[in-house]
């Protein structure tokens, strides 16, 4: 999968994957109605109204990207109707061939570790039959519990041909209370970066391995460290737009051939007709404010990469 990421990203040029966290109050009225008049409101309602928006901004932007992160808690936040919710829009973008990139950072003790893993990347076996439940391409980890909770994904990934991205240095604010604290004079985020190259070892695709890292547009220099901490690791790099990442800032965390990073935005294209620089687009053309925000975010960081 790793493999194909890569492709998908020279051919659409865009090392970019957009954000699927679609909150209630990002969708339209028009939408919501709708939903609302079929199964009133209910968390059955809200579920459909953030399918149908999320329908809508796909069917806009899929030609132009190589991958969509839906966040899960913003559809577990509907409990069972918004986790459907969650499993509609999966299958639909891999039905429109994007990589699907589940935002779940799950991470546990080693048995619970592996339900998770069998749940989102692998099979579940059901008497005789091995079935896919959620059925991601990639998905997002924590890695405080250690080796033992990184392992059973690991190897899922390993049989299933599926990748992680796994969190190194986030992009909050408070990501510093513990990720930045100094053990033996280095900082955590870099003992962690090691262990990330170390696991990614051996699980290697062409160029890249599929053991990849997260680490946040808003620190930097932080992601320069870790670029050369982690040659081989693909990293996934959150923090663009709402949370104030800008292209120019991101130059490092990409290699020499500009590949080697994938950086999310979500509310930046999602909510795009709320921001004054998309709001002539109105909210009944709200998808095509999407795909708008999108071509800007790749013509930024194509323009920041050319400039290096
Ligand atoms: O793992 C992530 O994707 C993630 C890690 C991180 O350090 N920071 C971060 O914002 N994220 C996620 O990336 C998305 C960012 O959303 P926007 O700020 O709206 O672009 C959310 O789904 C976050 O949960």
């Amino acid at each position: 999968m790793i493999n194909k990421l890569i492709n998908k990203i020279k051919k659409t040029n865009a090392p970019i994957v957009v954000g699927l966290d679609p909150m209630l109050s990002y969708v339209p009225e028009h939408i919501q109605r709708k939903s609302f008049q079929e199964y009133g409101e209910t968390l059955e309602g809200a579920a459909d109204a953030i399918w149908q928006f999320n329908k809508e901004i796909i069917d806009k932007i899929y030609d132009l990207i190589p991958a969509v992160k839906p966040q899960i808690a913003m559809y577990e936040q509907f409990g069972i109707e918004g986790l459907k919710a969650y499993q509609k829009t999966v299958n639909y973008c891999k039905e429109k061939d994007l990589i699907v990139i589940g935002d779940i950072k799950r991470g546990d003790i080693g048995s619970t570790s592996e339900a998770y893993a069998i749940g989102h990347l692998g099979k579940v076996q059901i008497g005789s039959k091995k079935i896919s439940a959620f059925n991601e391409d990639f998905v997002t980890v924590n890695p405080y519990l250690g080796t033992d909770g990184i392992k059973p994904f690991v190897d899922v990934c390993k049989e299933e041909k599926k990748g992680l991205f796994i969190l190194v240095k986030t992009s909050n604010p408070s990501s510093g209370e513990f990720q930045d604290r100094l053990v033996d004079g280095r900082p955590l985020y870099e003992y962690v970066g090691e262990k990330v190259a170390k696991w990614g070892e051996g699980h290697m695709g062409d160029s890249y391995s599929y053991i990849g890292a997260v680490v946040g547009a808003t620190y930097p220099e932080i992601g320069k460290e870790l670029r050369k901490i982690m040659p081989k690791a693909f990293i996934l790099v959150p923090g663009y737009g709402a949370q104030g990442g800008k292209g120019a800032d991101l130059v490092h965390y990409f290699d020499d051939n500009g590949l080697g990073a994938i950086v999310n935005s979500s509310r930046g294209i999602i909510a795009a007709y709320k921001q004054e620089t998309y709001s002539h687009f109105g909210a009944e053309n709200f998808a095509d404010a999407s795909r708008q925000a999108v071509i800007h975010m790749i013509k930024d960081i194509s323009n920041a990469l050319d400039r290096c």
